[in-house]
């Protein structure tokens, strides 16, 4: 009886040991892998039920490099400040990829369609669009002829005339999974107006966009104020959202 009672004592302290060197391993792994950069610390957070699984493995690497397709090097540097948090690397391929006529949303589409094509494979583009209210969203996608044409200045004698000066900063980031998928859109919006030229700035037409609430133009801002309110910073937010649900999906 005593032996019997002892050996169930032992047996049940074996499992506790048991139990314990188990946790200990897999704790330490996870926080190993965390502190290596193999595993975002948000993924356990999100989903802690996905530790360790050869799913979370593989998410993580598909999310972790991602093949942005620009010829534009300021636009990198902006996604990659921003991307960098989220631990997604950035990596640039400067194709050369028509821009269709149309919408902001269908020359997001059709420049990362084209570009995945090219690829054959996965891939992000951006097409970025500043809009005057006095002129019913125009220049819109053609702010780049309009800016290289007209100069600072000229943008705001554009709207000399006009009762606003209120304009939107409009960022459409397209993701393709690959040739002959459908891009999906994440679109982010900054409203402001057209001021004159304030702040140094390699970026285009930044110093003469003042932030609504602010009173700054992006080229006043540091690089994290900017990207912390911008266009690009709120398209991107959404476009890791999805990243992460793509992840727990997978
Ligand atoms: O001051 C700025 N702050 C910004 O935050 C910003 N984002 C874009 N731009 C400019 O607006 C036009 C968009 O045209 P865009 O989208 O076709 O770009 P792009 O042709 O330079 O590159 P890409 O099409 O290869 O990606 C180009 O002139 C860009 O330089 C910005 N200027
Ligand atoms: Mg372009």
């Amino acid at each position: 009886m005593q032996t019997r009672r002892a050996s169930h004592h032992v047996s049940a302290q074996t499992t506790v040991f048991c139990t314990a060197i188990t946790l200990r391993t897999v704790v330490t792994k996870v926080w190993k892998d965390v502190f290596l950069g193999k595993l975002d610390i948000r993924l356990l957070v999100d989903s802690p039920e996905l530790v360790h699984t050869e799913r979370l493995k593989s998410v993580k690497m598909t999310l972790k490099k991602l093949t942005f397709v620009t010829g534009n090097p300021m636009k990198v540097s902006e996604v990659r400040a921003i991307l960098g948090n989220a631990n997604i690397e950035i990596v640039n391929q400067d194709l050369d990829v028509p821009e269709l006529q149309g919408t902001t949303e269908e020359i997001a589409k059709e420049k990362c369609r084209r570009a995945a094509e090219i690829l054959q494979g996965p891939c992000i583009t951006e097409d970025t669009a500043l809009c005057f209210e006095a002129l019913n969203g125009l220049p819109g996608p053609y702010i780049k002829f309009f800016l290289k044409e007209l100069g600072l200045e000229g943008l705001n004698t554009l709207l000399v005339g006009f009762p606003t000066t209120a304009a939107y900063a409009l960022c459409t980031f397209a993701y393709s999974a690959g040739p002959g998928t459908e891009p999906i859109l994440f679109e982010g919006r900054t409203d402001g107006k057209i001021v004159p030229p304030r702040g140094v700035s390699k970026f285009g037409w930044n110093p003469v966009f003042e932030v609504n609430g602010t009173g700054k133009t992006f080229a006043e801002m540091s690089e994290e104020e900017k990207n912390a309110i911008s266009h690009r910073g709120r398209a991107l937010e959404k476009l890791t959202a999805f990243l992460r649900t793509q992840a727990v999906q997978a």
